[in-house]
């Protein structure tokens, strides 16, 4: 059992913001005036750009000049090195101690984000000054150390992601590692032992990078790149030291421009279409974490382009940023330059928590990775395997039909796997702001509880006057989060709509074809099995996660009940600190038992039970199910007993995870229950040993089975007592399936199955309470075991 560990400290920072102006070029200096003057090494001031100011501008002093104050400015003469030294050293300092830091240039075309980010022979661009240093780092840290350094360069073009360092790069797909955060899966990542063969990997990348002459750059940036440095530092000739993990990410987006001033048109369209895309999420992004650090949880939606889904952690996560705005002194420039220095003073309001990366990996996660790993090589072998074969079909191939047709397939294929990733982004998002949406609604609860609370009692009309308006914050947020949930329902169904047509043109093509085709389909569909299946490992290892975080949470909630506060204190407490406990239940076990707080609304629940109840069952039967004890709680049969939350969990089809959630009788986990622990129905002697199991569910109906007066499955009691007059009494087990929750609730001394998600109609049982997934026990499966249990 994981225990409580002290937490690595965590800093709360802002984001850096340096502001560069690049010199004019020679067309510009013939044709342009200079309209930016860096006042001083933070001041830019961006002049009027109109001339001919109208006789009533004129007389009012009406001008459009502007002045920014930004953590660093840099004007024309400055150099690459200028920048690095002042404004980025003592970050990329950190990488070798552990800390992450991520550094990105945002500006318009042909502002200098290449230049910054890449530079030239002469003037070396960030990203080499910063491999140098960490070398040179290194090299300091002496022999005491052992250090590992790998390096992976990717690029997002129309939104597909590419490996810089491979050599034909197919599609990558990101993931997302509860531990690690978003992962490009497959990305090749190259040990490297000095910064020289890094360049060397460097400028091999860039030459791999897409780029395009447009009326705005001659070599304009088409796609978005990522270079990532990962240094690992362990103590040498230490068996068990610490291992320190610091990244850097350096990342030179795609410039943005409307189509109308570069004059393009084809796929250049489509290109600056898919970059203004993802640079249109960025500033959504930029905008909504500004706005968050004064409006409380406003939804972030990093998950509408694949390059905010990449800088997530930079934007918000464990990491220290700077943001290199870059801008042209160009008049012609002036809207541009205007809506980048925009962006760049909101994002100063951004704030992102360093802590460093001490691994602490647990050794049942790190086997799941291994798992992973091991699945990620059998797909590559397949997928080599498979290109081999097309290979030899191919030669011998000579009918044009069939050529396309396998053409044709190769994009299908394609498809699929962009509708399923698509599918769980989507539904990922859907949990996000469902999340986000809990803390608002609860905080709302506060508000209005504070408001009435003020008018009766203090009236003071300041107070009363904060807490309006912040209620009114709050209202907009929720309000824009399910106008956002409700868009992402739209895509839902899209996706799905897309998802049935795929299915129907395979199903067309499987009837029309003869073997060969018939053959590559299901060849396909192998591969797309083992992706699911790497994705289901991924689902695995964040429950696990989840598990572990409840568990040590538990630890917490011991030592604060140890400390001997009584349960309004320590929600005083805690609100001091800004934390609403949002299910009391789960820490009554810990009280020994008393009764706490029943009276709780879904508001103020687990964010599992509201997301059921929020987007109904075709949310529920698509991610997950959850149910809930408060089903149960008003009758009198339970009281005195467990009234938590349950939280019964099932994702996708072949994994099925049961979670303990503390306020379920989690004492009885993995336990065989005896006469001993019962009296007059309840629960009366709590062992101490806890463990979640997690079975499949082809096994399942094996695995559960009765003894004299429990149920088990896996290992888990079930509590099972039999009555004169009914012969069985289940007393809690809740088990969700796929498109399949029930809640039971007792009526006098029958009990009707209530239906809470799509499913047939269920029928009545002979049972005083009791929940039940009716696959488990349909009435062949009792018969068989033996036990007279009817349905009516
Ligand atoms: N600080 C600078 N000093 C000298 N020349 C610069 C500077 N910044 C940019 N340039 C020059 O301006 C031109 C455009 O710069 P760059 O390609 O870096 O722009 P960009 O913002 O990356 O454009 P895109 O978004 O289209 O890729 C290049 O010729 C580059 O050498």
């Amino acid at each position: 059992m994981p225990s409580l560990k002290a937490p690595a400290s965590k800093k709360t920072t802002t984001l850096t913001v340096a502001v560069r102006c690049r010199p004019l070029n020679g067309i510009e200096r013939r044709r342009c005036r200079n309209i930016i003057q860096v006042t001083d090494d933070k001041g830019v001031t961006v002049l009027d750009p109109d001339l001919a100011k109208d006789y009533l501008d004129r007389i009012q002093n009406r001008t459009k000049e502007k002045s920014y104050k930004f953590d660093y400015a840099f004007g024309p003469e400055c150099k690459n090195e200028d920048v690095y030294r002042r404004s980025i050293a003592s970050t990329i300092a950190g990488i070798v101690q552990g800390l992450n830091a991520t550094v990105f240039a945002y500006g318009s075309t042909g502002s200098g984000k290449t230049h910054t980010m890449v530079g030239t022979q002469k003037d070396p661009g960030l990203m080499v000054l910063s491999l140098h240093m960490i070398f040179d780092l290194i090299k300091k840290a002496g022999s005491s150390n052992e250090f590992e350094v790998t390096c992976s360069y990717l690029e997002v073009y129309n939104e597909v992601i590419y490996d810089l360092l491979e050599k034909s790069s197919g599609h990558l797909e990101l993931r997302e590692d509860p531990v690690q955060g978003i992962v490009v899966a497959g990305l090749k990542k190259i040990k490297v032992k000095s910064a020289d063969r890094i360049l060397e990997l460097l400028n091999m990348g860039n030459s791999r990078r897409k780029t395009e002459s447009t009326e705005a750059n001659a070599t304009s940036s088409r796609s978005h790149a990522v270079l990532e440095i990962t240094v690992k530092r362990k103590q040498r000739g230490q068996y068990c030291s610490e291992v320190l993990q610091g990244k850097l990410a350096l990342v030179d987006l795609a410039g943005s421009e409307r189509a109308s001033e570069t004059k393009s048109g084809g796929q250049k369209l489509r290109d600056g279409a898919n970059i203004n895309r993802s640079l249109l999420a960025l500033a959504n992004c930029i905008n909504a974490l500004g706005k968050q650090q004064k409006r409380g949880l406003a939804y972030v939606p990093y998950r509408n382009s694949k390059l905010t889904r990449i800088l997530k952690d930079g934007l918000s996560g464990n990491s220290q940023t700077i943001m290199v705005a870059t801008i042209s002194p160009a008049v012609d420039q002036y809207h541009h330059t205007i809506n980048t220095l925009k962006y760049a003073d909101r994002a100063k309001e951004i704030k992102t928590h360093i802590q460093k990366n001490i691994g602490t990996l647990d050794n049942h996660v790190a086997d799941y990775r291994k798992m992973i790993e091991s699945l990620q090589v059998e797909i590559s072998q397949l997928r080599s395997e498979l290109a081999q074969k097309e290979s030899q079909l191919s030669l011998k191939v000579t009918d044009k039909a069939a050529d396309d047709e396998l053409a044709w397939l190769n994009i299908l294929s394609l498809e699929i796997g962009e509708n399923v990733q698509e599918r769980i982004n989507l539904q990922n998002a859907l949990f996000e702001l469902e999340e986000a949406n809990l803390h608002n609604r609860n905080e709302l609860q506060h508000l209005d509880a504070a408001i009435v609370k003020q008018q009766v009692g203090e009236k003071d009309d300041a107070v009363v006057q904060t807490l309006r308006s912040r209620r009114q914050v709050i209202l907009d947020n929720i309000r824009d989060n399910d106008e956002a949930g409700a868009n992402y329902m739209k895509e839902i169904e899209e996706n799905e709509k897309n998802r049935r047509q795929l299915q129907e043109m395979i199903d067309e093509a499987i009837k029309r074809n003869g073997n060969r085709t018939y053959l590559r389909i299901l060849s396909q569909y192998r591969l797309l099995g083992m992706t699911n299946a790497e994705l289901q490992f991924e689902l695995a290892i964040r429950d696990q996660v989840i598990h572990n975080h409840q568990e040590a949470q538990q630890n917490l909630w011991k030592m604060i009940m140890g400390l001997g506060l009584d349960q309004k204190q320590i929600i005083d407490l805690a609100a001091k600190q800004g934390i609403t406990i949002e299910d009391w239940t789960e820490t009554q076990d810990l009280f020994g038992g008393s009764k706490l707080s029943p009276n709780r609304t879904a508001a103020s629940l687990s964010p599992f039970w509201a997301c059921n109840r929020n987007f109904g069952p075709s949310f529920s039967s698509t991610a997950c199910i959850f149910q809930h004890w408060q089903n149960f709680r008003s009758r009198d049969h339970f009281e005195g007993q467990w009234e938590g939350s349950t939280l019964c969990r099932e994702e996708h089809l072949s994994s099925y995870y049961m979670l303990s959630h503390s306020h379920f009788p989690s004492p009885y986990h993995g336990v065989k229950m005896t006469e001993e622990h019962w009296a007059r129905g309840k629960p009366v002697h709590y062992p101490e040993k806890r463990t979640t199991c997690a079975c499949n569910p082809t096994s399942f109906h094996d695995d559960f089975y009765h003894q004299k007066d429990h149920w088990q499955l896996n290992g888990r009691s079930q509590c099972v007592r039999e009555e004169s007059s009914c012969p069985i009494v289940i007393n809690q087990p809740l088990f969700a399936n796929t498109a399949e929750v029930y809640s039971i609730v007792p009526e006098s001394e029958r009990v009707f199955c209530n239906k809470l998600s799509s499913c047939p109609d269920m029928s009545t049982l002979h049972s005083p309470y009791s929940a039940i997934r009716p696959t488990m026990f349909n009435a062949t499966n009792l018969e068989y075991k033996g036990h007279p249990f009817n349905f009516v």
